[in-house]
Parts: structure tokens; sequence; C-alpha cells
């Protein structure tokens, strides 16, 4: 196949073209938000049922039992751990949290451990609290201890720092609160509000677990998410926006002190601590350099049941408040004021709010839902840029949306097939951000069936390809596509509803996928003008776009190659003087080869010298994604 590439870039690549799509799914909590324990304010749950003490368990005969407490710790928090030490107790009694399916215990690391506790009734009990980092088979790892004295009925707030003493391999550890039983025999103690943080990502407080949030710069150590450097984080859903009036994510109950959060049963079969809160978010993106592009719950219920119209004024209230917190003014908007008495007085970078979720699922009632949130949203914040989220390609909407988010799951055939997806689009001034993509399944008549009939638990080499084919395409037309990002993002190993993901983890170890590498390829060589070139064959196997980045003088040549043969390629460039020599950094493997927790480096980009020239010849093999770069000018 020969590739001649144009003398004159046709348009500049868009800053955002390349990023992340996150949502508090298949553990937010306990994966990017640090906290280690599982059901650590007994939010939402129905108190006095066994249920309630999910990820907790008693030790030693300790009678444990989540209350309504009488006197909650807060009008957020009115659950309460109940212990009661029984008669004939010896030794430590307590309980123990399992953390996210496991706590990795790190002898470099600090802990702060902290949590409330309160006596029912005022007692002559005078003793300690002993907090201790374990085995599950009893070996202590790191302990405090904290004196207590049932002298007061009223909430006490314990924090202390744990150090380990050793790093054991296995994460089969738990964290326990005991007190010596046979001098607590009929004492009732209430605890609330627990929380376990490791070190975080920039040391933030409430923060991001580092491994997974942190950048290492090297291809061989921790793959995360900073290191494809993503240029936006879309928030916070996906799903998760929320799909009924009534469990709709809510900005306002998701910021201040977490004993104001009251958390919220997500929309991904778990409860949300909501402790990756708005702020939280924003100051990920500040953090990792990223443009927020921020969702607001437009009156969606996935039943069908869209609030009627002349319900929805509330709702665009809070949506305006949203905003305001992000970007307001302190001087004149209370939610702007809060942001400021939270820390962070200037307003944050905000240019896209998207309205709604995969509206299409309810586009009637999108017609005045879109209508009423844009035309209300564009009055208050003329300069944001509103995303539509109905099917882009039937004008139905009014007033009529600049900006559409397009999704799409599919099989790795489909998005080879749509390599030229966006080629004839109308350029009519609207844009595209395709904002959740990624190969599913092999199975295009069961596409989110189950592994045994194609789908896919970890991205593979014939996805990842696939995607690589659709995002050459991405990049050929991103003068119209502003934004892409892979979704969803992350998944615990241990828990998850949805697969494949970009980037799964378990407590100790992050495992990145072969279309985490692709994304990254694509990320790190954006260049930063798009050069026309022969076009790849509409179905064919080998795809590929030319971009320049200008500072640089460097030509970068992004190729997948989705089928079962090497492919010779021949380049002629148009520029005046090319180096002699380049480099290749090529993903490939077999097309079922994937990073998984079992072969977790199974696929990994390799980088290579390579001869170029004004024309140069490159095989790009079999299921391979290919960036090549050459100095010219
Ligand atoms: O069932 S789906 O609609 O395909 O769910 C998808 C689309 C939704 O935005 C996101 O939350 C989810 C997986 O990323």
């Amino acid at each position: 196949t020969t590739v001649s590439v144009d003398g004159t870039a046709a348009h500049s690549i868009p800053p955002l073209l390349f990023g992340q799509m996150f949502e508090a799914s298949q553990y937010g909590d306990g994966g990017i938000y640090a906290e280690l324990l599982q059901n650590r304010a007994f939010q939402q749950v129905k108190p006095n049922i066994i249920d309630a003490l999910f990820g907790w368990a008693p030790i030693n005969g300790a009678s444990i039992n989540v209350i309504a407490d009488p006197i909650p710790l807060s009008g957020a928090l009115p659950n309460s751990l109940e212990l009661t030490i029984p008669s004939g107790s010896l030794g430590q009694v307590g309980f123990g949290n399992e953390g996210y399916w496991g706590i990795n215990v790190n002898a470099s690391w600090t802990y702060n451990a902290s949590f409330y506790y309160r006596f029912p009734r005022a007692s002559n009990f005078s003793g300690k609290l002993t907090v201790m980092l374990q085995s599950s088979i009893g070996v202590v790892y790191a302990n405090a201890s904290v004196p207590v004295s049932g002298s007061t009925t009223a909430w006490m707030q314990v924090m202390v720092h744990l150090t380990p003493t050793s790093s054991p391999v296995s994460t089969t550890n738990i964290f326990t609160v005991t007190v010596d039983g046979a001098s607590a025999i009929g004492e009732t103690i209430n605890f609330a509000m627990f929380s376990l943080f490791p070190p975080t990502f920039k040391g933030r407080v409430n923060g991001l677990r580092m491994d997974i949030a942190q950048a290492c710069f090297h291809l061989d150590s921790t793959q995360t998410l900073y290191d494809m450097k993503p240029s936006f984080f879309r928030f916070p859903g996906g799903n998760n926006l929320g799909q009924s009036f009534s469990t709709r994510w809510q900005w306002n109950a998701t910021v201040g002190n977490l004993t104001d959060r009251p958390g919220r049963m997500g929309n991904w079969g778990y409860i949300n601590t909501d402790g990756l809160g708005l702020l939280e978010y924003l100051y990920l993106c500040e953090d990792m350099e990223m443009e927020p592009i921020m969702a607001v719950w437009a009156g969606y219920s996935l039943d069908g049941a869209s609030l009627p119209e002349n319900d929805l004024a509330p709702y665009i209230q809070q949506a305006i408040d949203q905003i305001n917190f992000v970007i307001g003014n302190p001087a004149t908007s209370k939610p702007a004021a809060l942001r400021a008495s939270l820390g962070h007085p200037e307003p944050f970078h905000l240019q896209y709010v998207e309205i709604g979720n995969e509206d299409f699922l309810a586009s009637e009632s999108y017609m005045y839902r879109w209508k009423d949130f844009a035309e209300h949203l564009e009055a208050t914040f003329p300069h944001l840029k509103f995303i539509a989220t109905s099917h882009p390609f039937n004008h139905t909407l009014d007033p009529i949306p600049k900006q559409y988010d397009n999704h799409v799951y599919q099989t790795p055939g489909w998005f080879a097939e749509n390599a030229f997806y966006y080629d004839s689009a109308e350029r009519n001034g609207t844009y595209y951000f395709e904002g959740e993509y990624a190969v599913v399944s092999t199975n295009a008549s069961d596409l989110f069936g189950k592994p045994f009939n194609g789908r896919l638990v970890y991205p593979n080499m014939q996805g990842s390809v696939g995607e690589a084919a659709f995002m050459t395409g991405l990049e050929r037309n991103s003068d119209i596509v502003f934004a892409a990002s892979y979704a969803p993002l992350l998944m615990n190993t241990a828990n998850y509803q949805w697969s494949p993901n970009l980037i799964a983890f378990d407590a100790s170890h992050v495992y990145p996928s072969t279309s985490f590498y692709t994304q990254q390829l694509f990320s790190l060589n954006r260049g930063t003008e798009y050069f026309p070139s022969t076009l790849p064959l509409e179905n064919g196997t080998l795809y590929w776009s030319v971009t320049r980045d200008a500072p640089t003088n460097t030509v970068i040549i992004k190729i997948a190659n989705t089928g079962v043969t090497a492919e010779e390629m021949l380049f002629e460039l148009p520029f005046k003087s090319v180096h002699s020599t380049g480099n290749a950094t090529v993903l490939s493997g077999s097309a079922t080869a994937n990073n998984s927790p079992e072969t977790p480096n199974a696929v990994m980009p390799v980088i290579s010298q390579i001869k170029t020239g004004k024309s140069f010849s490159y095989t790009a093999a079999a299921y391979s994604v290919n960036v090549l770069r050459v100095e010219a000018k």
C-alpha cells in the first residue's frame, strides 16, 4: 500500500481530542477514590438488618448492629454501628472491615484512620480502643491505641496514624477496632463515619489512590490515567448521572464535610459514598491538567417517565447552581461562595456542559428538556458550550445543538468498518464528542452478553486495533470531532458490572489494557495539525492518519493493521528534508492477547528505530497499532 502525504495541513488538531470518561461505577470508591473501608458510614442502608453491615464483621464474640442512632452524628449520617461487649468476653473484642475486597498494607505508607464514637449511656468505663491493620488471621501490621471514657455521651472524633511494620504481599487484610473485652463487659459504644486513607495523589486530603492516578512516565512501570495525558475528564456520568429524579446525582450532596454527605444508591448496583464529589472531581481535573466536561441531570427517567416540562424549573436551577459552584463569582452566587469557603475562591476552568446522558433513550421528552435546559443555561452562562446527548444526525432539537455526544459499543469489525463514520458528516458548524466508545464483544448479535457469548472481560488486541482504526478516522475528522474518550475507564477486578474497561485494578495492582496503551499512543502522539494523505480503503484492514507536530517538526503516522497478515507500506512525504531514521512504537499481539491480572504485561508498546526518508517503507504487523515519528521540514 502506497501512502502519499499532502504538502499542506488540512486543519489543526483540537486540544481536547483525547481524554477520559469517568463515573462512579464498579467501584470508584476503593478505586480512584482512595478510601479503603467499604460501607464506611453506613450510608443509605436499612438499619437493624445484617445487610447493613456489609464490609464489617464482629471480632471475638462482639455484638454489632447498624442502628438509626437516636443522636446521630449528623443529619446526613443517621446510622451508627452499635458495639456491645457481651458477658464472658476475653481478649480483644470489636469489629473489622475487609476493605474493597482487600486492603493493601504497605510499610512505606502512613495511613490516616479516623472515626467518631459515643457512649449512648454514660458509664464509668475508662479504657482504650485499639485500632489495627492486621491480616485476616490476626498478624498485626500496625496498631494505635485511643484512650476512651464513658463519662461523656457526646460524639468524639478519633484520628490516628498507622504505619505498618511490613508489607505483606497478600491484601487479605482487615482494619479493626477492638477493646479489651474483660474490662468492658456490658458496655455499649456507638461508632460512625469511619475512614482509612493511604497516601494520596499529590497528598490531597480525601484524595485519589496514587497508583491509579499517579503519573509514571516510563513504559515499564504501572501505567495510569495521567500517563496518557488526557486533555479532558467527563463526569459524573454516564448512567451514574442518575436515571430518575429521586435517584439523580446532586452536586450539593457531594460537597463539604464528609459528615454532610448522605451518599447515594448509584446506578451500578452499589451505594456511592460521594466522597469523590464535585470539588474532588474539579481538583482531579486541575491536578491532571484536564478540562472538565461536566454533565447536569436533565429530567430524564430510564423508566420513561421523564419529568413533565412544567416541573423542570427547580432542576434547571439546581443545574445553574452546580455550574456556579464551578465557575460562579463568590460575591454574587451562593454556590460559588460555598466553593470559596471550601478553599477555592477562584473559578475552575469549564467550557463544556453536557445536558443529560444518552437522551436518545428518551428523545421525545428531550425535545422540551433540551430546549428548557439549554435556553436557560445559555442565557445564564453565554460563554459555555452545551452538548446534546440524543442522536446527532436527526436535527429535531431546538435550539439546534452545536455539540453532540455520540456513544458506540460494538465489535472490532464495526469499528474498522466505521473508520469513515464522520467523513460524510456535514460541515455545518456542528461539533462531535465521541464520548464513549469501545469494542465490547466479538458477537454483533449479543454485544452486551456474557463472556461465553463474545463479551470481552478485558480489552484484547483485536478490539484495540479496531478502536485504533476508528481513531484514525476521529483524527482525520478532528475538524469536527473535538473530543473522544474510551469508556468505561476503571474496573475493580473483584466486583464489576460492566466489561471491558480501559484500566483494571485490585487492592494493590493496576492493570492497563491493550486499549489503554492504544489510547496512550494516540494521546501522547497527537501532533498539532492534520495532513491529508491517500485514504485507506473503506472496509479494508489497514488504516492510518498523518499529523505533524509543528513545534518539533515531527511527522507522526498512526497505523492500525486489523488484519491477520503483516502489511508492507510505502510512505511518500512532501517535505524537503526528512531524517533518515525515525522511531516506531508498536503494540501488537495475537487477536485474543490481553493484559489481565493473570497476564498483566502480555502486550506492551515496544519502541524501535526505523529507516525513514522522503519515501520509506514500513511493515505493519498483523493486529498492530503503530506510531511512527520522523523529523521532517
Ligand atoms: O447500558 S449502556 O447505556 O450501554 O451503558 C453505558 C452508557 C452509559 O452512558 C454508561 O454509563 C454505560 C457504560 O459506559
